[in-house]
């Protein structure tokens, strides 16, 4: 399928949260008429705040399963039940389903939706909303190359895409799903360190968020190693290797390893909405 192909399809985005407005706010950005987005939200304000901002059209869910081609549930884990038991008698077999939810593996979609149906997992993040999402993307049983295309020509203008066996989704979501979030916290941490060291916050935010900046396009455009590049910065005797001893002395790589252990095992847990 071509990207003008798939930008014909009517997409609705049910649940349109955070990561259902970034999504679509990407596909606008991408070339998505308005006309052929349908969105749902829960409370009527929220729905006139997205037909306001993105100017798209708010129906209910039983509409917007009907009128659309692909449907992306982005809705939390633990309400995809109650949302499949309510589309389920709208959804005809010829419809893409992307479920967004972290933990849910297609076959709890598939198995409340009509049989045959199409069922795309992907677990996106939030840098969606400045096009340098990473999304990763597993197929259900139903779906074949054409539905893996379609989905893609939804996440590729946002960022990256990788297609994964499902059964590496709890991993990719404890990575690269949640993985903005850990970068937050350690702007957050470094940011407090650079108040006690005497700056003032606003520029220690800026001094990190830049360095961090900096390191973000060193590792994607350099080619090298992390290592490498950390090994560059790290000077005999220097200031780096003091504070790489303390790192390790409070033992910060086994904690994110941990970090994102726990992070699969909850993914796992919510596979069965919990
Ligand atoms: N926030 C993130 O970075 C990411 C989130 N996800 C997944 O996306 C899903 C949504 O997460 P967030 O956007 O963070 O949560 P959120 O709470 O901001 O969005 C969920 C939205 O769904 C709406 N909703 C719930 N039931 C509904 C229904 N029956 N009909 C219509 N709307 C309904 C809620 O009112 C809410 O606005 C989750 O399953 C999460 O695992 C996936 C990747 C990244
Ligand atoms: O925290 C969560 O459960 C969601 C899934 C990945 C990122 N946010």
């Amino acid at each position: 399928m071509t990207a003008t192909t798939a930008l014909t399809q009517t997409v609705a985005v049910l649940g349109t949260g955070k990561i259902g407005e970034a999504l679509l706010s990407g596909m606008i950005r991408a070339g998505w008429a308005p006309d052929d987005l349908l969105v749902t939200a829960r409370r009527a304000e929220r729905a006139e705040e997205l037909r306001i901002r993105h100017g798209v059209r708010a129906v209910d869910n039983a509409h917007a399963a009907k009128a659309a081609d692909t449907l992306i549930l982005a809705v939390k884990p633990q309400d995809m039940d109650a949302l499949l038991t309510e589309l389920a008698p709208h959804v005809g077999a010829d419809k893409l389903v992307i479920s967004a939810a972290a933990g849910i593996p297609t076959t709890f979609v598939e198995d409340r939706l009509t049989d045959g149906t199409a069922v795309v997992r992907v677990m996106p993040n939030t840098p969606v909303l400045v096009d340098e999402g990473m999304s990763v993307i597993s197929a259900g049983r139903h779906a074949d190359e054409t539905h893996l295309a379609r989905a893609e020509a939804i996440f590729q203008p946002v960022g990256k895409t990788l297609r994964v066996p499902e059964k590496q989704q709890d991993a990719a979501t404890a990575l690269s799903g949640s993985g903005p979030a850990y970068f937050y916290y350690l702007v957050e941490a470094m940011t407090d360190a650079g108040i006690l060291l005497g700056l003032p916050r606003a520029q220690a935010h800026d001094l990190i968020v830049q360095s961090a900046i900096g390191a973000a396009v060193m590792l994607r455009d350099s080619g090298e190693h992390p290592v490498k590049l950390r090994e560059a910065v790290t000077s005999p005797a220097g200031t780096t290797i003091s504070a790489i001893r303390e790192l390790e002395n409070h033992g910060v790589r086994a904690a994110l390893i941990a970090a994102l252990e726990a992070a699969r095992d909850r993914s796992r847990e919510l596979a069965g909405g919990a």
